[in-house]
């Protein structure tokens, strides 16, 4: 990369964290779609605390995901997943990755809405299949046909990410490109909210 690229690259990085001022980045969409490694890469290169609510939900519980969804059902689960999430967002300087389902459930949808300014990584499906297929760590994929499972998930939910502040499709290509789309969508978000203000 020339530095150029390089500078620009930190210029826009800095803008963004500069007018995202006090309001958490929050990460929603599907399973594979990204939002624990790029919400990672994204908080590095805005200088903010990443946080991610399944990682904060297993620490909290002493479980795994899987254990958890066993153990105490898909119910229980998500009404922690809110408390946690409500907790997180309390924090502003943060990237928050939240699990797939959490932004599906009004509540939770409620309280980022109000919070934080939301970012929806969008896959397509062959591409979330091929990235989910690589660990069994998701519980709701234990299916006969885990493939049907994720369509029929991607067309319940698709409509309710769509509500999120910002689109980025979550193209097969590196992630660090993607973090530099999410930078570039969310940076021309703010400006264009701004101008009309
Ligand atoms: N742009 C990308 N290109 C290739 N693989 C990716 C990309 N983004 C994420 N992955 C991989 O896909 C898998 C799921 O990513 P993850 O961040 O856990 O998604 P999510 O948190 O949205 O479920 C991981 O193995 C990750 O390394
Ligand atoms: O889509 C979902 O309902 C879920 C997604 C998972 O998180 P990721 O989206 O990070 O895989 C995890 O919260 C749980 O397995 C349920
Ligand atoms: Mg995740």
């Amino acid at each position: 990369m020339s530095r150029t690229d390089g500078g620009s690259r930190q210029g826009r990085a800095r803008a963004l964290a500069k007018r995202l001022a006090e309001k958490p980045l929050v990460l929603v969409g599907m399973m594979g779609a990204g939002k624990t490694t790029v919400g990672r890469r994204l908080a590095s290169r805005l200088g903010r605390q990443f946080v991610d609510s399944d990682e904060e939900i297993e620490r909290a519980a002493q479980m795994t995901i899987p254990e958890i969804f066993e153990q105490r059902g898909e119910a229980e689960f998500r009404a922690g997943e809110m408390r946690v999430i409500a907790r997180l967002l309390k924090e502003t300087n943060i990237v928050l990755a939240t699990g797939g389902g959490a932004f599906a459930n009004a509540e939770t949808r409620g309280l980022v809405k109000a919070e934080a300014l939301s970012v929806w990584l969008k896959a397509d499906v062959d591409v979330l299949f091929e990235r989910v297929s690589r660990r069994a760590n998701r519980p709701l994929l234990r299916t006969a046909n885990p493939r049907a499972t994720l369509e029929a998930l991607v067309a319940e939910r698709y409509p309710i990410y769509a509500e999120a502040d910002v689109t980025v499709l979550s193209r097969d290509v590196p992630q660090d490109d993607v973090t530099g789309d999410v930078i570039a969508a969310v940076l021309a978000h703010l400006k264009q909210s701004q101008d009309r203000s």
